[in-house]
This record gives structure tokens, C-alpha cells and sequence, in this order.
């Protein structure tokens, strides 16, 4: 198994990251929003961070809660890792030849293979497994608040705090002057037994929705749970595998078929929780179900 060295992750970036940035960037009319995790090359991260600046990004979201990839057997089992080289390979043309439309759209027309931007950098046969050990050797297991200062004083636009579900941790961002937060729990991709993003929000939302924009996301795939979340104190949500499962079955239209989708089912419950704009809709109505299942029984 090859393991990335930092000097592999600066070349990543010196021959790809500005493309990618700068395709996407040019791609869209919407606020860019740039993700960034702890990586231990400080120096490394300054210059991504400057790359940001110049692609225009107007926030930065610095992830926290992957200072090591979690155990992810599901990877494993779906045969995106656990057998590199050619019997990881063989599986995985086996699989694409049996989803035609995914392997021409995606595999062939689409980009990034593999692992996008980082494939070309770590060799062919790049898999899963070459991935999780370059996490391994550049992520910065040790992140700790005075990193975020750091990040803070070196980036003066907005900064987002994303995988946040404690109300301390929440406050602690607060205090460093981010601007937002995500309580998220990773899609539950990190840890077992973390507590959902449902359970974590309304105590974080209570704590510092009055001093910074808390957003949330991890298991959102309907109208209703989107609903959901803003009823428990989330500014906003964002979508994860949602609109990817889309992607991966239809395209761009099939994005915008998912999308479409959540908004109607958006309308749908808010007509019958009786509010008629997103900023009226609070706990309320969550109450306003539980009280008529209690007078009902
Ligand atoms: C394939 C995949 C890759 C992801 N990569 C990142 C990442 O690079 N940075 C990050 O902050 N979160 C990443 N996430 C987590 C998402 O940003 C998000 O928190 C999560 O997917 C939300 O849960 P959902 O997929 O149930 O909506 C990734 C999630 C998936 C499924």
C-alpha cells in the first residue's frame, strides 16, 4: 500500500486544486463555500486557504469531526475498499458493468474518477484503503481550539464550524467569533452511538442560536425532515448523500428531481402544520402533534 507523503498532498494541489476551484467557481452564481479539515502541514493549509481567497470563496467550513476516519464497514462491504489492486479492481468494473447508465454518465463522462483529484496523484489503483492511510498521515488527529484560532485569525470572512453536537463545543465556537456552525454527526460515518442531529440541536440551538447561524445536516432525505430541523433551531440544513444517491441515478437531473422533490414535501408540511413561512416555523409545531396525539388518547 502506498501512503501519500505531505509533499504528495502540496503537489495534489499546486496541479489540481486550482482547476477544480476554478471550474466550479466559474460553474456557478451561487456562494462558493470552501471545506477545509486540520491538516498537520500548517503552511500546507495556509496556501489552501490563500487558493480560497483567490477563487473568491465567500465562506470557509472547517470540518472537526474526522480527525481520523471512522470504521467504516459498510466501505467495506460495498467493495469500494477492503481488496486493492487488481481483485478491488475486478469487483468494481464488475460492478459499474452492471449499472450502465452510471458507469457512461459518471464513470466515463463524469468526473472525478476514483478519488478525483487525489487518484492521479497516489496511481492508478488507488483505493479506499490508500485514501484512509493518506487521511492517516496528513490529517492532524490532535485538533484542538487554539488550531481554530489559528484558522480564525488567518481567514476574515465567514467561518463555519462543521460536526458539532455538544453545546459546549457550540459556545467554545461561539466565543472564537466563528460565524456559523453545523451540528452534524458526519452522516453517522464517524462514531457508533453518537447522538443524532435531531437529539443534539434544540441544546445547541438554545445555547448560541442567538449569536451565530446554526445549520445542521446528517440523515435529511425528505421535505418533512428538513422541516424537522428547522423546527429544532437549524437556520438552514444541507443535504449529503441525498442529492448524491440522485446523482448517481440520474445525472443532473436527477439533482434537481431530489431537490424538487424535498421542496414539495417542504410545502406539504407546512401546509399541515398550519405555518406559512420558514422563519415561523418553530418547535411549536412539533408541540401542536404531540398535544393532539395526548388529547386524542
Ligand atoms: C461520500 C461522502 C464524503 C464526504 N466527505 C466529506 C468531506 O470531505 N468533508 C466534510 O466536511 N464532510 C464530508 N462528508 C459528510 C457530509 O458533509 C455530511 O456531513 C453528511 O454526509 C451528512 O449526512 P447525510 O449524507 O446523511 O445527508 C462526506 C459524506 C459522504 C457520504
Amino acid at each position: 500500500m502506498k501512503a501519500a507523503s505531505a509533499l504528495d498532498y502540496r503537489e495534489i494541489a499546486r496541479r489540481r486544486l486550482p482547476k477544480f476551484l476554478f471550474e466550479v467557481a466559474t460553474a456557478t452564481s451561487q456562494p462558493l463555500w470552501f471545506q477545509l479539515y486540520e491538516i498537520r502541514d500548517r503552511a500546507f493549509m495556509r496556501d489552501l486557504l490563500q487558493q480560497a481567497r483567490e477563487a473568491k470563496c465567500s465562506a470557509l467550513v472547517f470540518t472537526v469531526d474526522m480527525p481520523v476516519p471512522g470504521s467504516r464497514y459498510q466501505d467495506y462491504r460495498s467493495g469500494l475498499a477492503g481488496a486493492p489492486g487488481v481483485r478491488g479492481s475486478l469487483k468494481r468494473t464488475w460492478q459499474a458493468m452492471l449499472r450502465p447508465s452510471w458507469a457512461w454518465d459518471v464513470g466515463i463522462r463524469g468526473r472525478p474518477h476514483s478519488l478525483g483529484n487525489v487518484a492521479p496523484v497516489l496511481g492508478k489503483n488507488t483505493g479506499l484503503e490508500d485514501f484512509f492511510a493518506w487521511m492517516r498521515n496528513n490529517f492532524d488527529p490532535t485538533v484542538h481550539w487554539r488550531d481554530l484560532e489559528l484558522i480564525r485569525s488567518e481567514w476574515q470572512g465567514p467561518l463555519i464550524i462543521k460536526g458539532i453536537l455538544e453545546s459546549e463545543d457550540a459556545v467554545a465556537a461561539a466565543d472564537l467569533g466563528a460565524d456559523g456552525i453545523v451540528v452534524s454527526n458526519h452522516g453517522g460515518r464517524q462514531l457508533d452511538g453518537v447522538p443524532s442531529t435531531a437529539t443534539a440541536l434544540p441544546y445547541i440551538a438554545d445555547k448560541v442560536g442567538h449569536r451565530m447561524t446554526v445549520l445542521a445536516d446528517s440523515g435529511i432525505r425528505s421535505g418533512l425532515d428538513v422541516i424537522r430541523l428547522l423546527a429544532l433551531g437549524a437556520r438552514g440544513v444541507l443535504l449529503g448523500r441525498a442529492w448524491v444517491y440522485a446523482l448517481a441515478a440520474n445525472g443532473q437531473a436527477g439533482v434537481a428531481h431530489v431537490l424538487k422533490l424535498i421542496q414539495a414535501e417542504m410545502q406539504v408540511a407546512m401546509a399541515l402544520t398550519g405555518v406559512t413561512n420558514i422563519p415561523a416555523i418553530d418547535r411549536s409545531i412539533l408541540f401542536q402533534a404531540s398535544t393532539a396525539l395526548a388529547e386524542k388518547t
